[in-house]
């Protein structure tokens, strides 16, 4: 049969350089698919592969990526419930989990999770040595901890998205109130993931005008709960979504695929994400909890001295101190 092209006489060989980008998701849940999702359409990998126990739903929403292939930029797509096929892998991100059943203690689901966990990094990390974790699953700070030890990785390669969801809606409802385009507000919530985060007030600077002088000069009466209606919003619409959706999907999918283009393509940028905290602002536990980050090639490349005052070291360090009591209490 007639070839579809005609050979190029003397075509060089393709660089042996060009590195091959290979990103693994683990559980392609409503989380895990959204993320893949968002790696596809931003064009992060050469190759994304899928991982779950759930072979239809895997082989589902593999053929199901596959099928918009003609919309995308051209990425090979590939799926089995065999964690060997991430061989090779530059980034393993990991959604997968149980998800907290009504009325289920943080504990129980933990240590659902934790089983899990022990059955999926081992392999994981086995097959790609050399890979950076990105870990999703709740209680992610604790996760993230988990995953640490069991991956034997150095802690600048093991990374918790931590509160760069619960400060991406921050940024949001910031945004929201003063009528700006939420890239320009800079805005970070550290800490523990979820409900007992701490927003840096002193941190939140919009176009950079930092917003607490922004306030004083424009002689705008704020009152100190006023920003902590906004931090509790933060919370109340995580329960919100839950409440209306069931679950949450296309903020943690764009803001994990956010932090996997400032892993994979270098941007040097700073997120807050869960970092191992020891040595810290007082914290001598081993313990992941999230502080402003730069994020390279090389996973974690540094941790910001970001200013805080007394009451948010101290919640700072109550966190820490809540964490490691749940880590001692599980023995891990
Ligand atoms: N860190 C955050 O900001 C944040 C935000 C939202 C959700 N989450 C967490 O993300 C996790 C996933 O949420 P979801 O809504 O996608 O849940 P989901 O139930 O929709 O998906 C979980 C997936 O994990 C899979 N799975 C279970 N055990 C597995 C294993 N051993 N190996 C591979 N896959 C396995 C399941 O088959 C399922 O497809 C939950 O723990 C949730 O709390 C975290
Ligand atoms: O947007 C979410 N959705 C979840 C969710 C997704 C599927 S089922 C529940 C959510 C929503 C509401 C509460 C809640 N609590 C929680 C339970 C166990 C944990 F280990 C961690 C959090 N979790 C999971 C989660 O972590 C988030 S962010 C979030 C949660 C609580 C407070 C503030 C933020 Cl920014």
């Amino acid at each position: 049969t007639q070839a579809f092209f005609k050979p190029i006489t003397n075509a060089a060989p393709p660089s042996t350089t060009k590195q091959h980008t290979k990103i693994s998701v683990i559980g392609v849940g409503n989380v895990g698919m959204a993320i893949a999702q968002t790696i596809l359409t931003q064009d992060l990998t050469d190759e994304l592969v899928l991982v779950d126990t759930n072979a239809d739903k895997l082989r589902g929403e593999m053929l199901d990526l596959q099928h918009a292939a003609a919309f995308l930029p051209r990425t090979k797509i590939h799926a089995s419930t065999d964690s060997s096929i991430t061989a090779g892998s530059d980034l393993c991100i990991v959604t997968a989990g149980a998800r907290q059943i009504a009325g289920e203690s943080r504990l129980n689901l933990l240590q659902r999770n934790l089983s899990l966990f022990r059955a999926i990094i081992p392999p994981l990390v086995s097959h790609s040595p050399d890979t950076t974790l990105l870990i999703v699953s709740n209680p992610v700070d604790i996760l993230t901890y988990v995953a640490w030890k069991l991956s034997g990785f150095p802690s600048n390669r093991v990374i918790g998205s931590g509160t760069n969801l619960d400060s991406s809606r921050f940024r949001f409802l910031i945004a929201d109130h003063l009528d700006v385009n939420a890239q320009d507000v800079q805005a970070y919530i550290v800490g523990e993931h979820g409900d007992s985060s701490v927003a840096l007030w002193s941190s939140i600077s919009v176009g950079g005008v930092p917003v607490l002088s922004f306030l004083d000069k424009q002689q705008i009466p704020y009152e100190k709960e006023t920003l902590e209606n906004i931090h509790k919003s933060v919370v109340d619409s995580a329960y919100e979504v839950i409440r209306l959706k069931g679950y949450t999907s296309w903020a943690i999918g764009y803001s994990v695929a956010n932090l996997a283009r400032s892993i994979l393509r270098d941007q040097r940028k700073i997120h807050p994400v869960s970092v191992l905290a020891k040595g810290f602002y007082g914290i001598d536990g081993e313990v992941f909890l999230s502080l402003p980050a730069q994020l390279g090639r090389g996973g974690i490349l540094g941790v910001t001295n970001v200013h805080l005052n007394l009451e948010e070291t101290q919640r700072l360090v109550d966190s820490a101190k809540t964490i490691l009591d749940m880590q001692i209490q599980l023995g891990i």
